[in-house]
């Protein structure tokens, strides 16, 4: 690991800072400490504030142009580290590291992205209903931004929210999840490297995640906060958000179907199935958790299935071809761990795996269950865990309403060569992405973000830089 990207102090107004607390980074896979964190409270993200709502002074009023290559020499560095950032990443969160690699580009994809769309923050002349005037409309930064991310994807989910904020001339305090503040660290050091000028980018790690939360949606400074986490704590970040009117953007948690029609390439369906579901071992918001499969195929797809997961290598991200790794932390296993037997007690049945690894005590064992119903907590619950729910049905209209049934909406599948079935499923399905006959859906540009329970607002594409700006409207007689 290049040790001058392994940063363990809080980043203020472009300095180190070193806190009298500091609080544990562990290694999921060996479960020893990588680096004690500073550890910081309300004091070091006041400061964060402050050092944000000057630095917007003087960046808002950069040229789009300044901003854009700032941007792209951010993503420049962090494409020359690659190597480096997804080992840090890997050893904190515990991924593949083909996978960490996959990540640390995908994030890098959105610096670039949206280094190129602050070049086209155009405004709009519109006529006025008695001719007399220019009605005009121009865009402005909406200001400091506050930005809470989760340990899943602990450089993408920032990258993703960082670079439309600075490309619309606004500034950042970043609050990283506590499993993993070493990959977003070492950004905040290429940003420095990269020229952005100090107090544009903050980072405040800590134990207290409350307490940061409070001092970002309690001070006027803050105009917005972008939140990625759980359905839970997005809503708390909501409620404390409208006490001084902050505008929100919320990446809240999925419970996306996966629905398998009989009209399809059985072995296609299987590989989207196994890509979408065991990614990041099943701990991403997107992952499908429940699969659906018309009954004509699913004994076949239930084989297939099973042979793919049987021969999946678990192990540490660091080594080759492995594709499970550790969950997170003890609380991500036992989660699962619930959610499997409560599964089992109401009827389901383990196919393979459903047991923590006995190589492992944080690795869950890839699993499939067949026969989940949906008085099942594992039918309604986020698994955030390498668990394949599979469910067949019968016709197209019971498989959209049992789809639908969640208050979440984030991404859903479906696999169907019939056109027609995709224009209308398009339109009854009720998340915010599907992927039609495809199993992997995000990348820097498309809109990512859900519907319902899932939040509010996209990120990527040319649609993710708008939360990050004010329209006003100039009635110039
Ligand atoms: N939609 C998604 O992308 C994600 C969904 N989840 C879902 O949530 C479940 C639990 O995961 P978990 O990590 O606990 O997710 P959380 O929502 O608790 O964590 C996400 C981020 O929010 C922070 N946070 C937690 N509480 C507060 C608060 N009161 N004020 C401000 N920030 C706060 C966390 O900090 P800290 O790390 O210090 O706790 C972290 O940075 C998962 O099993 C999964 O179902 C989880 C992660 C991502
Ligand atoms: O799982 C999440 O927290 C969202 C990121 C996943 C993705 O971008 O595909």
């Amino acid at each position: 690991m290049n040790e001058s990207l392994v940063k363990s102090r809080a980043f203020i107004n472009g300095e180190w800072v070193k806190t009298n607390k500091r609080f544990r980074v562990d290694d999921p896979f060996s479960q020893e400490l990588i680096v004690e964190v500073s550890d910081c409270g309300e004091e070091e993200a006041n400061q964060a504030i402050e050092a944000a709502h000057n630095a917007f002074q003087t960046w808002s009023k950069t040229t789009a142009q300044e901003r854009s290559d700032k941007l792209l020499a951010w993503y420049d560095l962090i494409i020359e580290n690659l190597d480096d950032l997804a080992e840090i990443l890997t050893t904190e969160q515990g991924k593949p590291l083909k996978e960490a690699k996959g990540e640390i580009q995908y994030g890098a994809n959105y610096i670039k992205w949206f280094a190129e769309e602050a070049l086209r923050i155009d405004g709009d002349i519109i006529p006025s209903p008695d001719g007399q005037k220019q009605i005009h409309v121009i865009k402005q930064p909406v200001g400091v931004v506050g930005i809470i991310t989760p340990w899943n994807f602990p450089q993408a989910m920032i990258a993703r929210k960082v670079a439309p904020a600075l490309a619309a001339g606004c500034t950042v305090v970043i609050k990283p999840a506590a499993e993993t503040p070493l990959s977003a660290l070492a950004m905040a050091e290429l940003s420095l490297q990269a020229g952005i000028p100090k107090g544009v980018i903050n980072l405040v790690p800590t134990s207290e995640a409350s307490v940061i939360g409070e001092a970002i949606t309690s001070s006027s400074k803050v105009r917005k906060i972008s939140f990625t986490g759980s359905t839970k704590v997005g809503k708390i970040l909501m409620s404390q958000a409208a006490e001084n009117v902050q505008r929100v953007t919320m990446e809240l948690g999925g419970n996306a179907p996966f629905i398998v029609f009989d009209d399809v390439d059985i072995d296609d369906a299987v590989e989207g199935i196994m890509a979408s579901k065991f990614r990041n071992s099943g701990q991403t918001c997107v992952c499908a958790n429940r699969v659906f499969i018309h009954e004509t195929i699913y004994q076949e797809i239930v084989e297939k299935l099973t042979n793919k997961v049987e021969s999946m290598k678990t192990g540490s991200g660091l080594e080759d071809d492995v594709s499970i790794t550790p969950l997170i932390n003890q609380a991500g296993i036992d989660k699962v761990k619930r959610l499997v037997q409560s599964a089992k007690d109401k009827g389901a049945k383990v196919i393979v795996g459903g047991n923590v690894s006995d190589k492992h005590n944080q690795i869950y064992e890839p699993t499939i269950l067949t026969d989940v119903s949906f008085d099942m907590d594992i039918a309604c619950e986020e698994i955030f865990g390498p668990v394949l729910s599979l469910i067949p049905f019968s016709n197209e209209e019971s498989v959209v309403e049992q789809a639908n049934a969640t208050k979440a909406g984030l991404a859903a599948y479906v696999y169907t060569d019939d056109r027609h079935r995709i224009k209308r499923l398009s339109e009854q399905i009720e998340s915010g992405m599907i992927g039609f006959n495809e199993g992997i859906i995000s990348n820097h540009m498309a809109p990512f973000g859900g519907v319902k329970e899932s939040g509010m607002g996209r990120e990527g594409s040319k649609y993710g830089i708008s939360d990050y700006l004010d329209i006003k409207y100039l009635c110039i007689k």
